[in-house]
């Protein structure tokens, strides 16, 4: 007993009652998780989950899918909150965040003049029953705000805890996504933009420099671009299917450079061609090779922050995605992030909704941030040429950036 004692860390069996709870202090840092069961409860009125396909059932699948991999257990994880209103206005307006932010529980502790100034338009009534700012982005009174709030506080703390080396990086197992969601407009699922506000707190109460924030899911992240689009201390990289504006939401078209002192760190690789041929790994290889890491390196991120969407994956069909990049790869795109920033790299949920893919891709993903070795690429993706459309839109892509960027001159020389 006596020498158990000497070890502090041991719990006893308490054979004398005495058990020694203090928990080693983490020398290492590990992977940090957020993830919350309030997340589960935006859900429109109506409960009909194939009319609304961003369910709780997405969350509550990763994360069982993470338990049972044994990989939770091996993460630090994070105690979930909800953002303030302020942390909110970082990146939308009062009246989005008010708007959005506050249950029908709590409007009753709204300042009135605040309250009288929310638009009532904000909600309209749905075929299904229920509101929402649209038929994708439904509204739950009593839900939906603070699984907005917590979603946003969840990718916060990750992000700042991953700056102050508290933990070694982290991922977000977050909805509602927030990617599409701008200054003042909710929409495409989402009403805060998670990401944009974490690296906003970061430039802000941190002073971080330089923050790369990548997004690669399969829709383009008009709400990011849009956040950051004069602002040259933010890189947005985007990657996404877009076949010229005529893929949801339109918007993120290779000649979208950024604005004023932000023009050249805004780039978009938007693809085209439809599906003739689906793009898979090695379109995505391709482009990592030729463009994102090289720009990136130039760059030099402080950290890196990603929109990790999964509905580029296969098993995504083509009104959402159409695409067939395979779990694998996400984990390949997150393995060569960590070379940037000293490996302080985030990764926030946003878009997929195909269980078994969705599963496959955080797993894969979360596997590579602790550090483990990634699932191998295909034989066949990683032999395979891209496809004629997605070179095109590379070329184009490097004639666009060029002028902003060192590494793609030598690439037309
Ligand atoms: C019933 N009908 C069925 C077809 C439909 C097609 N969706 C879209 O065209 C669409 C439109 C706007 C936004 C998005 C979108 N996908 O990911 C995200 C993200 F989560 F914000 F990243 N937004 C997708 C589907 N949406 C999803 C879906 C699943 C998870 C998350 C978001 C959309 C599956 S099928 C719309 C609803
Ligand atoms: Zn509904
Ligand atoms: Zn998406």
């Amino acid at each position: 007993l006596s020498r158990a004692l000497s070890s502090p860390v041991v719990h006893l069996g308490a054979p004398d009652g005495v058990t020694l709870s203090r928990r080693r202090a983490s020398s290492t840092p590990t992977t940090g998780l957020a993830y919350d069961n309030q997340m589960l409860k935006h859900a429109c009125v109506c409960g009909n989950n194939s009319l609304h396909p961003e369910h709780a059932g997405r969350l509550q699948s990763i994360w069982s899918r993470l338990l049972e991999t044994g990989l939770v257990s091996r993460c630090d994880r994070l105690r979930p909150r909800k953002a303030t209103t302020m942390e909110l206005q970082t990146c939308h307006s009062e009246t989005h965040a008010l708007l959005y932010g506050t249950s029908s529980l709590n409007r009753h502790k709204m300042e009135l003049s605040k309250l009288n100034a929310l638009p009532v338009t904000a909600f309209v009534r749905l075929h299904c029953g229920g509101i929402g700012v649209d038929t994708d982005t439904t509204w739950n009174e009593i839900y939906t705000a603070p699984a907005a709030r917590m979603a946003v506080g969840c990718t916060v703390d990750l992000a700042v805890r991953t700056w102050t080396g508290d933990i070694r990086n982290g991922f977000a197992i977050v909805r509602p996504p927030g990617h599409h969601a701008e200054a003042q407009q909710a929409m495409g699922f989402c009403y805060f933009n998670s990401v944009a506000i974490a690296a906003r707190i970061l430039q802000r109460d941190y002073r971080v420099h330089k923050i790369l924030i990548f997004d690669w899911d399969v829709h383009h992240g008009n709400g990011t671009q849009e956040i950051f689009y004069d602002d040259p201390r933010v890189l947005v990289i985007s990657m996404h299917r877009h076949d010229d504006g005529n893929f949801f939401p339109g918007t993120g078209s290779t000649g979208e450079c950024g604005a004023g002192a932000g023009l050249g760190y805004n780039v978009n690789i938007a693809w085209s061609g439809g599906l003739n041929p689906p793009l898979g790994d090695a379109e995505y290889l391709a482009a990592f090779r030729s463009v994102i890491m090289p720009i990136a390196r130039e760059f030099g991120p402080d950290i890196v922050l990603i929109s990790a969407g999964f509905d580029a994956t296969d098993g995504h069909s083509p009104p959402l995605g159409g695409y067939r990049v395979s779990p694998a790869c996400f984990g390949y795109m997150t393995r060569q992030m960590m070379q940037l920033a000293r490996g302080r790299v985030v990764l926030a949920l946003e878009g997929g909704y195909d269980l078994p893919s969705i599963c496959d891709s955080a797993e894969e993903c979360v596997r590579v941030l602790l550090g483990d070795q990634p699932s191998p690429l295909s034989p066949v993706e990683l032999g395979r040429v891209a496809c004629g459309n997605a070179v095109l839109a590379l070329q184009k892509v490097i004639a666009a950036q060029a002028p902003h960027w060192q590494c793609l001159q030598d690439a037309n020389k």
